[in-house]
């Protein structure tokens, strides 16, 4: 899956662009505030239907537009297109129908994001790194968008249930069974997923840096000794009390350890980057290999915190995985000299909102730089 043109309008600062980017690395460079990572947030826009986060969501519309509108052709899709009003509502037409689903665009368009508030999958809470875990497992494992859901439903109404202060009897054991049920399996794709996902993530962190130490370990939410059913019951009076569920899969983690301590408060800020980006290129590529799905990359400010060889190490791996790639960064300079296929990286210097020159690496364009 890879963009072959991109349409932007109404974004940020962003004038109306057109873009052909290239099917490997894109670099988008340029002074601070001139629009790369508004360029970057369109795809992840017109990709995933919403920006980096909610507020940013919000805040995309231009001051100056009426209306938001991301569209591309797309290798294996066709055509797709991101609708935004200034109320919020947003449409999705992929080849100019409606799609049916965000999840069915979730599947076809793989993205990965890397931008300052990655960091939280090492430093934020659990909820952070299960979103990681399970942006992997439901790439990979049919059934589990469909447990996911039905897992919510349990737990929302057994949760209202414990609040409600008169639970009745029957309807909580309704719930209770298809909460047990859904988290095993939940639980179970978890499992499986991370045993296949740790060796690959090894081996690309071993690409990236020297750091050996890194233990990835998953805790599933509940005691690894105790059956659920039994830990609900024991737990019961409590949940009525505190009126949620204490136990269960919405509570599980997976630890990022470095010599039994926590990651983030052992490694430098730019080993806390490389091992961020280690996650998640070994999750494409491991979706690469069984799938043959090539995932959309989204990098922002990717030379920040690295020094020149780990810029040009993490650089070659991406080229490596053959992905798209979009990166952003405010110099040029450290993104010239350190491709194998420097004519198949496009260049686009970014200014006040424009794309002022396009070119690609290794066919004498030395002085566009
Ligand atoms: N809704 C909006 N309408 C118009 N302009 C906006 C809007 N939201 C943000 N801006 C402006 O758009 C620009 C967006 O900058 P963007 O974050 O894309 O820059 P950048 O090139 O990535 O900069 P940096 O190198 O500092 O990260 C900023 O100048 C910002 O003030």
């Amino acid at each position: 899956m890879s963009i072959r043109t991109l349409s932007i309008n109404g974004v940020r600062n962003l004038e109306s662009i057109d873009l052909s980017p290239s099917g490997t690395i894109n670099v988008f460079f340029g002074e601070n505030g001139s629009g790369k990572t508004s360029i970057i947030e369109s795809v992840h826009l017109l990709a995933m239907t919403r920006s980096f986060n909610q507020a940013r969501t919000r805040t995309a519309l231009s001051l100056d537009a009426d209306s938001l509108e991301v569209s591309g052709d797309l290798t294996d899709l066709g055509s797709l297109s991101y609708h935004r009003e200034p109320n919020g509502k947003y449409r999705v037409l992929i080849n100019h129908k409606p799609v049916q689903s965000i999840s069915t665009l979730a599947h076809s368009v793989p993205t990965q994001l890397i931008y300052s508030g990655t960091f939280s999958l090492l430093e934020g809470s659990p909820s952070d790194r299960r979103k990681f875990l399970d942006w992997g497992v439901f790439h990979e494992s049919e059934g589990f968008l469909e447990d996911w859901r039905l897992f919510q439903k349990c737990l929302k109404n057994r949760n209202s249930l414990l609040r409600s202060g008169k639970i009745d009897r029957s309807e909580l054991q309704v719930w209770e069974r298809g909460f047990i049920d859904t988290s095993v399996r939940i639980d179970q794709a978890r499992k499986e997923y991370l045993a296949i996902f740790s060796p690959v993530f090894k081996d690309i962190l071993s690409q990236l840096t020297d750091l050996e130490s890194v233990e990835l370990s998953y805790s599933r939410g509940w005691d690894k000794t105790r059956e659920l059913a039994d830990v609900l019951e024991s737990q019961k009076a409590r949940d009525c009390k505190i009126g949620y569920t204490q136990a269960g899969p919405q509570r599980a983690d997976l630890r990022i350890r470095v010599n039994r301590l926590n990651a983030v408060d052992v490694l430098s800020r730019g080993q806390q980057k490389l091992v961020i980006c280690a996650l998640k290129i070994a999750q494409s590529a491991l979706l690469q290999s069984q799938v043959t799905q090539p995932t959309i990359f989204l990098i922002d400010d990717l030379p920040s915190e690295l020094d020149e060889r780990h810029i040009k190490k993490l650089c070659r791996l991406l080229e490596n995985i053959g992905c798209q790639v979009f990166m952003t960064a405010v110099e040029s300079a450290p993104l010239v000299k350190i491709w194998q296929q420097p004519e198949q990286v496009r260049m686009f210097h970014v200014e006040h909102g424009s794309v002022s020159k396009v070119f690609n690496l290794g066919e004498n364009n030395d002085r566009k730089l």
